[in-house]
């Protein structure tokens, strides 16, 4: 998408920096200002010269501030040209609408590359990018949580740091982080119309958007060091539909002789690797994945088993980006022996937050309708468990994540004892963890609540995720399918308007889901011929709340009204369905994992933000 291109400019803007010791990384503060703004600023009557204050910041220091916002008074003379919602809107017109299948979305005698590489020359920011010490990293899973890994850890070193990452889920501005918080709205606004003033950070983390060698990030011609996640099929309309070819994409970001790192990978895929790095010399290493023992005793902040093989590749790349840059000397004086990882490394690795990667949510306002009982149940009957899988092997790893952590859950559960668990408390960009107690005499259902592209296939996501929950115990009492309210189409902001016409919707492809669904359940054929009536109207047709009684595996289809599952005619509907439920049943705690698409996991945390 042309946004990919658009947001870069933006992330093309950090400059490089000289290194700052680690003692000072909580204080300083450093101001540059503006000598030039582009004619379309000047347009736009923002001639004054700007200065501009911002904090580097640690883990500790962030969890204090919650918020990124420029120091106002700092601000105070720069006029906001637009609305940010008005910024949206500019951005949302650029978004191409060719579908991703489409040859020339990528190829074409004019691709996006090419365009990008257009741009940073029209803002003369090409000798910025040769300048830039970047991190590249490529993959089919596991991109996000590398880099946000590797930002926390240089950011613990006392780096100041820029983050790109996609796709957002509420708010295009999750992007961009500087020195591990959302860049805020003001600089945001400042800077869409200002891509030429340098943000200088230290070093730049940068996702490739899709594939590798076509990527608009591909612009990047001297990374320090570059990183392969775990590759898998996915875009397969884009890329090829061998592992073979998807990989040969992503090796495509590999730079003569600049070192590379990747995490273990089927033969298929390894090959081409190891072959296009020989071509162009890359001495290229495979990351271990990380060992709990190496934590100290410490947590990952991301969860699931599949975050040790991001947190292994960050550690290996962070390493070889600090010894390229000649600071993990000055840092560490060679008093780090071998296996053990520098302080810094794990206060990154246990504090680095992406949204809805694996992410647990205790739903607040089911709490007060227990309000009586607040002290026995603080954490809530609803949990949200959501996380953005949308490819074949994601899927599996987010049904380990999700049996494991409700079977924790049942764990303390089946002792009388009060345990402790989580609670997410929303600030800006990062959590902060309280402590609390939990109830323990609960009913647990399990519920989906699944949407995917049609880009995706179905057909091996949902089996896959049944599967993987089954071989693990979890069955889910019901399965909702629901369109997401927000599309590929569009940026949006936190605070954009829920659409109001999320009735009348096309559902036929909720009611594909369904039938896939019910098919899979029962193991058995059911007419797919049948047709479902593609919309539906209201409430009404919401399906009853006594399942949460039912057994699984008595749920039986008949007729046309199958009662394993559901399709919802819009997500706020189904949150308050789902809310009502445990209103309704109060010795039933839900759980509802939220996967399938990273729109809609980003809709629901909208939606319970509210
Ligand atoms: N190493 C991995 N192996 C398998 N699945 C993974 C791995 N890492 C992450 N995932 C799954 O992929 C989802 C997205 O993770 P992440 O954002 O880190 O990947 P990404 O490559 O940036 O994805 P996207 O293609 O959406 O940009 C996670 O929610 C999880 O389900
Ligand atoms: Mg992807
Ligand atoms: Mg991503």
């Amino acid at each position: 998408m042309l946004v990919y291109a658009n947001s870069y400019l933006k992330c093309g803007i950090f400059g490089v920096s000289h290194f700052h010791k680690k003692d000072c990384h909580f204080s300083i503060r450093r101001t540059w200002s503006l000598n030039c703004l582009p004619a379309r600023v000047d347009a736009l009557h923002l001639t004054r010269r700007i200065g501009v204050v911002y904090t580097v910041m640690s883990s500790k220091v962030m969890e204090k501030m919650g918020n990124n916002v420029v120091v106002k008074e700092d601000l105070q003379d720069f006029d906001v040209p637009y609305s940010y919602e008005t910024a949206m809107e500019a951005l949302s017109s650029l978004i191409t609408r060719k579908k991703r299948g489409d040859k020339s979305f990528v190829g074409g005698t004019y691709g996006k590359l090419e365009r990008m590489s257009e741009y940073l020359k029209i803002l003369g920011l090409e000798e910025h990018m040769d300048g830039l010490k970047i991190i590249h990293v490529a993959g089919t899973k596991g991109k996000g949580s590398t880099c946000t890994f590797c930002e926390a850890v240089l950011r613990e070193c006392g780096l100041q740091t820029g983050l790109f990452t996609s796709p957002h889920l509420i708010d295009v501005r999750e992007r961009f982080r500087i020195n591990g918080l959302d860049i805020s709205e003001d600089k945001f606004l400042q800077y869409f119309w200002d891509c030429w003033n340098q943000l200088k950070v230290d070093v730049a983390i940068i996702e490739v958007g899709l594939g590798g060698t076509k990527d608009s990030t591909n612009v990047i011609e001297k990374p320090v060091v570059c990183g392969i996640t775990s590759l898998g099929m996915d875009h397969t309309e884009t890329l090829g539909n061998t592992l073979a070819l998807i990989a040969s994409h992503k090796a495509g970001i590999f730079k003569p002789q600049i070192p590379a790192f990747t995490v273990p990978q089927l033969s298929e895929a390894m090959d081409v690797i190891l072959q296009r790095a020989h071509e162009l010399k890359v001495p290229l290493k495979v990351a271990t994945p990380l060992d709990n023992e190496q934590l100290n005793g410490l947590k990952l902040s991301l969860s699931g088993d599949h975050q040790f093989i991001n947190a292994g590749l960050a550690v290996s790349l962070c390493k070889c980006w600090l010894q390229r840059t000649g600071n993990w000397e000055k840092l560490f004086q060679n008093d780090i022996q071998e296996a053990n990882l520098p302080e810094a490394f794990l206060r990154g690795l246990s504090t680095a937050h992406i949204s809805g990667r694996a992410q647990i949510v205790y739903d607040t306002c089911s709490q007060s309708y227990n309000s009586l009982k607040v002290s026995e149940n603080p954490c809530g009957d609803l949990v949200f468990y959501l996380d953005g899988a949308h490819s074949p092997e994601s899927m599996e790893a987010c049904a380990k994540w999700f049996s494991s952590a409700v079977k924790g859950n049942m764990k303390s559960l089946s002792t009388s004892f009060n345990v402790e668990c989580l609670e997410e408390v929303w600030g800006n960009g990062h959590i902060q963890h309280a402590r609390k107690s939990m109830e323990s005499d609960k009913l647990l259902k399990q519920i989906l609540l699944f949407n995917c592209m049609d880009v995706r296939d179905p057909q091996i996501l949902l089996p896959r995720l049944v599967s993987t929950c089954a071989s693990s115990g979890t069955h889910f009492a019901k399965a909702l399918f629901v369109p997401s309210m927000s599309t590929y189409n569009k940026v949006t902001s936190g605070a954009s308007v829920i659409p109001s016409d999320i009735f009348n919707r096309d559902l036929s492809w909720q009611f594909n889901l369904q039938r896939l669904w019910e098919k899979i359940i029962h193991v058995k054929e059911v007419d797919t011929s049948l047709d479902m009536g593609a919309k539906m109207d209201n409430a009404k047709i919401l399906p009853p709340h006594e399942f949460l009684y039912e057994d699984a595996s008595h749920c039986n289809p008949a007729d046309n009204n199958f009662s394993c599952s559901a399709v919802m005619p819009s997500l706020p509907l189904t949150i308050k369905w789902l809310r009502d439920c445990v209103k309704e049943n109060p010795s039933v705690r839900v759980q509802v994992l939220v996967t399938g698409s990273l729109h809609l996991v980003g809709d629901v945390l909208k939606l319970l933000k509210r």
